[in-house]
């Protein structure tokens, strides 16, 4: 294929809502992969896939030749030196560092209640308040603000206190809003273009270096208090988040690298992008979806009831949430419709051969497309583009089907996959639980639903609902 730059941008710009529909469909025309060859401008051809050979291959067994690479670094350089934009030797040598406390069986637990603190006291009050009032709320501004404070009490044990009634102005939130928009940008338009509106501090552009500003403050303030707490030894001891378990770390290895603000900032920035928008557009994604399928949503709510007690209840505990599996396969079903990551994206440092005969070089960017794979006919069969959380349901024995990474992209594949699967599920599971075990959602008709333009497969005009509670 050539197509020229020209032709490329307004496809991205005047109908991103449909750029992922689009890409699928010439995909499935086109045996899952095509090369792009574009302009003399970019210098860059474009691989994009979908075939599991090609996932199995570039994120599996040649996932040290596929680095997310120096565009991908540029993208996100208002991270500094986050974990997730090393290089593959380094990243191996941080990952046993940087990623260890997800396997703390203290980080479940506090993870767990946190869940349940802030359920308790912001999400439960907040709709309350709307059901009390008849308001119409966007699920997707509640679930983004619910997440990010939950995040951040994970992360640094401060509450940034976004998601209360009257939705109180965040300068966090708004400051994370503007960052994964520009880097979105930043990923499609060529790095010439938005250097250049950088240098000239004009369009989202100008509005990076605001955020940033935000982000950093407020993620160096959270550091440097969390460590006066941690160096006063204050009676909050046995509490446990992500940067007391560096400091510790690194003090009982004797590395002070781990203890610099820089580290310890990049590290907070990194989970509040990478836990934020993520879970908040799935949610959003699954309340859409199961408005629009009452079958799934009454299989959903009788298992619900089945099992949580028939009373207001704000708890579930990790006993309870294990038996929703229902529930657990509509996630996976929406995060096979709507993958919040919609691309992965990978640069060959060397020349190589995919499984499907394409020549790839350290000029070609390789786009695994997530959207397209979990609508592909010959992977998911002719009924592909319905929401059926049944598919997901083992025959015969009622578990959870596992159905291997390479041919659902939802949380990546190989070693680079996401180490916030376990917690994302929980966290997910816990909220949708609790919300339609005590309120009735209603999603109105004819509201306008499509992807919008940022990093994240966000809803581009939310999704508008009212709430009732079940118990009064
Ligand atoms: C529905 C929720 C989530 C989805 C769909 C999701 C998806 C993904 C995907 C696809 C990747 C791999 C990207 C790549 O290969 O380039 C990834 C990486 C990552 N995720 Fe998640 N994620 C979710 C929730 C979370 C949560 C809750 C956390 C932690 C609080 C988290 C932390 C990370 C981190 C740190 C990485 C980078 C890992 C590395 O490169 O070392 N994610 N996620």
């Amino acid at each position: 294929w050539s197509w020229p730059l020209i032709k490329l941008m307004p496809t991205v710009f005047l109908k991103s809502h449909e750029l992922y529909d689009k890409i699928t469909q010439i995909l499935t025309e086109n045996n899952s992969t095509i090369l792009l060859k574009t302009s003399w401008f970019t210098k860059t051809d474009i691989l994009v896939t979908s075939d599991p050979a090609n996932v199995q291959h570039i994120l599996n067994s040649r996932y040290s030749i596929y680095q997310r690479g120096s565009e991908f670094r540029k993208a996100f350089d208002f991270f500094g030196d986050a974990i997730f934009l090393k290089d593959v030797q380094e990243w191996k040598e941080e990952k046993k560092f940087t990623h260890a406390f997800y396997k703390e069986n203290r980080f479940q637990k506090s993870s767990l209640k946190i869940i349940h603190q802030t359920l308790e006291k912001s999400l439960i009050p907040v709709l309350d308040h709307m059901s009390n009032q008849n308001q119409v709320l966007d699920l997707q501004i509640l679930f983004n603000r619910y997440m990010l404070d939950t995040t951040c009490l994970m992360a640094t044990g401060f509450d940034p206190g976004s998601l209360r009634i009257g939705f109180p102005k965040s300068p966090l939130l708004d400051a994370m809003d503007d960052m994964a928009e520009v880097v979105f940008r930043r990923h499609i338009l060529p790095e010439r273009v938005w250097k250049l509106q950088r240098w000239l501090r004009i369009g989202k552009e100008k509005k990076t270096a605001e955020a940033c500003n935000i982000l950093n403050q407020t993620i160096a303030d959270y550091v440097s208090k969390n460590q006066e707490l941690n160096a006063k030894k204050q009676e909050n001891g046995d509490e446990f988040d992500v940067l007391k378990f560096y400091l510790a770390e690194a003090t009982a290895k004797g590395s002070t690298k781990h203890t610099e603000t820089g580290f310890l900032a990049a590290n907070v920035m990194t989970l509040l992008y990478a836990g934020r928008d993520t879970s908040a557009a799935l949610l959003t994604w699954f309340f859409y979806l199961i408005s629009r399928n009452p079958f799934a949503e009454n299989k959903i709510l009788a298992e619900i009831r089945e099992n949580f007690p028939p009373r207001r209840h704000f708890f579930p505990n990790a006993q309870e949430l294990s038996k929703l599996v229902y529930l657990h396969c509509a996630l996976c079903e929406t995060l096979r419709l709507f993958p919040t990551t919609p691309v992965i994206i990978r640069e060959p440092i060397q020349e190589d051969v995919l499984p499907t005969g394409h020549k790839v070089d350290q000029t070609t960017k390789v786009i695994l497309c997530s959207y397209a794979m979990g609508r592909m006919p010959k992977i998911w069969g002719e009924d592909c583009k319905e929401f059926k959380p049944e598919r997901w349901i083992l025959p015969g024995k009622g578990g959870i089907k596992h159905v291997g990474s390479n041919s659902f992209l939802g949380f990546g594949s190989g070693p680079w996959a996401c180490p916030g699967k376990e917690l994302a599920f929980t966290r997910m599971k816990a909220v949708a639980a609790t919300i339609l075990h005590n309120f009735k959602v209603e999603v109105p008709e004819g509201q306008t639903i499509c992807p919008g333009v940022s990093a994240p497969l966000t809803l581009k005009h939310g999704l508008k609902a009212t709430v009732s509670s079940r118990w009064i």
